[in-house]
Formats: C-alpha cells, structure tokens, sequence
C-alpha cells in the first residue's frame, strides 16, 4: 500500500514526521491515567490515602488528560492537514495530465470519468491520508504500547488470554475489506456513469426539450442512479458488517478480562486495582480495535481510487516531443509529402497520399464533400494527434524537429465548433494574448467585422458569454473565435468552416480583412462557400480524404469538375437569395 502511496505522501513527509511525534506523545501520555487509578483504587482498598493525596492524584490524572488531548489535537491538525492537502495534490496531478494529454486520451476517457477521478476518487485518497492514517497508526502503533502496559502493570497471563480475540478481529477486517475493494471500483465507475449522464443532458437540454426526450432521458438518468446505489450498497452491506465485527470481538475480550482477571484476584495473583488499571487498558484497546476496520475499509476504498487515478497519472502520452527538439523561428513553407493519417479509433485512413506545398505567406482554399476530410487535413499542423511526422516538413525539416509549442505558437487556429469560456467577450477573445491592449481588441474585433455588433451587447466588450457563450448567436461565436485568432497575430491564420453563421456581406468583409492585414501570413481556409476561398493562390479539393482537384479559381471552373458544378450551384443559389432579399 505504501508503495502505491509513497509518492504522494513523501510530498508531505515532514507534516507526517510531526503527526507521528505527537502521536506517540499523546500515547505514551495517555498510558499513564490507568496505572494511576489502579495505584489509586488499591490505595482505597487499603485504607491508607489522605483526602489531600487523593485529590493531588485525582488533579494529576486530570492534568495528564489534557495533555494527552493537546498532543492528539496537535497530531490530528497535522494529519488531516495532510489529507487536505494531498486531495488538492491528486487533483493537481490530474489537472496538469490532462492538460497536456492529446485529443485521444480524450475519446478514450469520457468526461464523466475524468471528473470522477478529479472529484470522488481524489476524496477517497484524501480520506485514506487523513483519516486513513489516524486509524492505521491508533490500531497498530498504540495497541503496542497499551499491550506491554497491561503485561508490565498487570499480568502477562491474563494479557494474553484477553488478546486471542484480535488476531480473528485483524482477519475478518481483513477479510471484509478485500470485498469492499473490488466492490468501490464498480461503485466508482457507476458514478462516472451518471456523471456522463448528468453533464450530458445538462449540455443537451435544448434538443431534449425540443425532441421531447425528457422521458427517456430521465429513465436512463434513473437506469444508472438505481444502479450506483445498488453499486453502493454492496459495499454498504459490507461496511455494515464491519460494524458488529469491531463491537462483538472487543466485548469477548472484556468477557475474558474480567472472567480470567477475577479468577486471578481469587488467588491473589493480581490486585483489585491491577485489574482496574487493566479493565482501563483494554477500554483504551477498543478504539484501537475499531479504528483497525475502519482502517481496512478507508483503505480499500482509497486503494481502489488511486488504482483508478494511477491509470490516468500513467496513461503513455501518445504524442512525444523529441529531446533535442528546436523552436520554429520563421514562418514556414508547409509541406505534405505522401502523406496519410488515421484517427485513433478509425480503422481506415482518413487522408491518403496527400502532397502538396503551401509557401511562407500564400493561401490555400480547401474544399469537398462533407466528411472529405478537410477539418481532418488542416489540424495536422496542430499536432493533436499522433501524426505521421516524417512526411510532414515545415521549411524542409521533418514536423518532429521543432518543439510542438513553437509551432502551436505561429498558428492562429479558428475551429469548427467554437469554444467560448463564460467570461466577458474581451475576455474571450484576449485568451490568446492576455496582454493585448484595448486596442488592439478592437482591431480585432473590427477585423472580424464583430464591431456592429457591439452595441447590441448590454455592456458592450465587457458582456457576459454566459456558459458556453449562451447569450451569443453562432455568427457572433464564430467571430469572437476569428478575432481571438487574429488578435495573436499569427504566421498561420487557419479557419475551420468559421464563417458557415455568417451572412454574405459579413463574410465578404471578414474576407477582405483576411486580404488586407494577413499580408505576408500564411492562410487555409476550409469550408463549404467557394466565396471564401476563389482567391486563394491555391484551391484544393478532397474527396475521401484524397486531392482531387487543384488550382486557382479560374483553373478549376475551367476544368469543370466537382469544384466547377459547385461554383454554378452557389452562384444561383446566391442570385436568388439576392432577389430574395430585394
Ligand atoms: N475524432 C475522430 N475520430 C474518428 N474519426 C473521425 C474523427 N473526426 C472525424 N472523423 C472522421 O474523419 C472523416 C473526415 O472528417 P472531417 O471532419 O475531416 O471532414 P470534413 O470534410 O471537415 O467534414 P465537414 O464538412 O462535415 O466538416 C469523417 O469520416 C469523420 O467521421
């Protein structure tokens, strides 16, 4: 157990060092009162004590309690205080692996798992580290040292006949807790069930609402909370088990205590007061006995936690950044060459034998059937998945060379579906440069043509997105995500379908801002409208995952393929919903 722990606790050793010195001050203290009563009690026996000497004792025993108490005060802050701590640390360690996993550890762990870990299972390890540890030295460190007592006070006879109950008390805890362990593992992933479930139908309320699902909802909703609780009650029923087992076993010692120990007065081998200073101890032994289950079941329940988080804090990163990787200065000439790519949990490839070139400052248009491949093919760059970086070279150096945050860092990356924080809009668009100035927000903001939209805003830039920029229209998301974009002033601006919300003359004007301040950068635009792209300096098209068609906009209407069909389509389509407009 310790093993598995070690690592968390040596964080807070020196917490442990004096936890443990004070325990064993508070036992070592608290060994003294019973000795004393039994003197005292043989004393009154004998009929030899004055008043004044019986109340000096009585004020010694008293004083001597409450020292005891300060020292277990004093252990029980620094134990806890671990505990505490250790929780924030498991949840720390967490927080930092998932920040730094790729987009595949992501689909291969749901989100209600992962907040499982990061809530229920980071308590389990708290409780162990604190509470945990309490009982795991009461029941051994202590009972030691009440046992030589009771053999040096008393009588090593009737200590032995009064301690055979505890060997079966150890083993049936023992026996107890191995249940609970392999039981706390399924109530754990029962939670994280419901977990999902719950943020599931927290984030897609409005279509439940609109598809009428509220019923079969709630019934998978009550499908996976009957189950936790059936879940937790099998460990319930063994946490109610524990209980008679810590009660019976103490109670079967007293028998023999006080059966052997009045036997032993009879024949004038122990005294009254010997066996009242042992009655004391064995009472003192009974927490012992049952902190030692509770013990047990702490631990089983924060080992099968650790288990659970160990298995994120040790899951491979799939992407490896190499030792003597450099940074990526310039802004650079991108090259696919034969180059394909696969999604984790795919089976086939998604891009096949793609080559091309795209010169520092040019532009690529990228375009094809829904599921073509285009998102797929422009975050390559991003390296959110494991890629094939040897055919994947940027100024003729293979992708691997250069250290992954140098060329996130040239990259300004408008996805497909936007992400918005709930903090202000300038908040959010500030995100990829924090200190940028007011502005240079506004340049921003003007740049994607989201400056007419201010004053629709209560406070203006300082507007609350609310969760998940609620209060936003998608075309007003999608802008915020073009000016966080290039607010960084990136070498690559990369748009992912992000002006799909927008109306013509809105995305005319984006594109034109595109035109005039990305002089000199690199852009890809994939989407749908060949408006956005026409005057790319290169058009590709995918089909499958494989170029197709390729050229300027005037070559590829002359080729009259797909790309040539389309262009006619939009345009009438655009003709008419100009007349409409009219
Ligand atoms: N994370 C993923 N894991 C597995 N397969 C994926 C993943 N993302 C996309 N795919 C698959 O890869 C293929 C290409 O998807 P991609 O999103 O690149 O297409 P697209 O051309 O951008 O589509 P759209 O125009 O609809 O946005 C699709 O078949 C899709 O199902």
């Amino acid at each position: 157990m310790f093993k598995k722990f070690w690592w968390f606790i040596s964080y807070y050793k020196n917490k442990y060092i004096l936890a443990v010195l004070f325990l064993l001050l508070s036992d070592l203290v608290g060994l003294i009162p019973p000795y004393i009563t039994g003197r005292l009690t043989d004393m009154i026996f004998e009929g030899n004590i004055e008043l004044k000497v019986f109340l000096l004792i009585l004020g010694l025993d008293l004083l001597i309690i409450l020292i005891k108490y300060l020292f277990a005060m004093s252990w029980s802050y620094f134990t806890f205080r671990a505990g505490n701590e250790i929780d924030y640390k498991a949840k720390d360690n967490l927080m930092t692996k998932f920040l730094e996993q790729s987009l595949k550890f992501f689909e291969t762990h749901s989100t209600g798992s992962l907040m499982g870990k990061a809530t229920n299972d980071a308590n389990s390890i708290s409780n162990l580290a604190g509470a945990g540890t309490l009982s795991l030295f009461d029941s051994t460190i202590f009972p030691l040292f009440i046992i030589v007592m009771m053999m040096v006070v008393v009588d090593v006879k009737l200590t032995l006949a009064s301690i055979i109950p505890l060997p079966i008390l150890a083993y049936l805890c023992i026996l107890i807790g191995n249940k609970i362990y392999a039981r706390w593992a399924k109530v754990q992933r029962a939670f994280d069930k419901l977990n999902t479930n719950i943020l599931e139908d927290v984030e897609g309320i409005r279509i439940i609402r609109v598809f009428n699902l509220q019923k079969s909802r709630y019934n998978k909703f009550e499908e996976s909370g009957k189950d936790l609780c059936d879940k937790n009650m099998n460990v319930v029923k063994y946490q109610a088990l524990m209980t008679p087992v810590q009660r019976i076993i103490p109670a079967l010692t007293f028998v023999i205590a006080i059966g052997y120990g009045s036997f032993l007065i009879s024949n004038g081998e122990i005294t009254i007061g010997q066996l009242v200073s042992f009655t004391y101890y064995l009472n003192m032994l009974v927490w012992p006995m049952y902190a030692f289950g509770n013990f047990i079941n702490i631990k089983q329940q924060g080992t099968a936690s650790m288990d659970r988080i160990q298995e994120v804090l040790d899951y491979e990163e799939d992407i490896v950044e190499s030792i003597d990787a450099f940074d990526l200065e310039t802004n650079p000439n991108i090259e696919f060459s034969d180059y394909s790519f696969k999604y984790p949990s795919s089976k086939e490839k998604v891009l096949k034998d793609i080559n091309i070139k795209i010169e520092s400052g040019k532009s690529l248009g990228v375009l094809g059937k829904t599921g073509s491949g285009k998102s797929t093919f422009i975050k390559q760059l991003l390296r959110l998945y494991p890629i094939d970086t040897n055919h994947l070279y940027l100024d003729g150096e293979r992708i691997h060379k250069y250290s992954i945050s140098s060329v996130r860092e040239k990259i300004g990356y408008v996805p497909q579906n936007h992400m918005i924080f709930s903090k202000t809009i300038k908040e959010n668009i500030k995100l990829s440069k924090p200190k940028a100035t007011d502005e240079e927000v506004m340049e921003a903001v003007r740049f994607a043509d989201l400056e007419k939209d201010l004053s629709t805003f209560p406070e203006g830039l300082d507007t609350l997105c609310g969760e998940k920029g609620i209060s936003l229209s998608g075309g007003q998301k999608q802008r915020i995500g073009i000016a966080r974009a290039f607010l960084k002033e990136p070498d690559i601006l990369i748009l992912d379908d992000s002006m799909s919300a927008v109306d013509g003359k809105t995305e005319k004007n984006i594109i034109e801002n595109i035109k005039k301040k990305s002089r000199g950068k690199t852009t890809i635009i994939s989407c749908h409208r060949i408006s956005q792209v026409k005057d790319c300096d290169e058009i590709i098209v995918l089909n499958k995952g494989t170029i197709t068609e390729r050229g300027t906009h005037e070559e590829l209407l002359k080729k009259g393929q797909w790309y040539a069909k389309q262009y006619k389509n939009q345009m009438a389509r655009s003709r008419f919903d100009e007349k409409d407009e009219k």
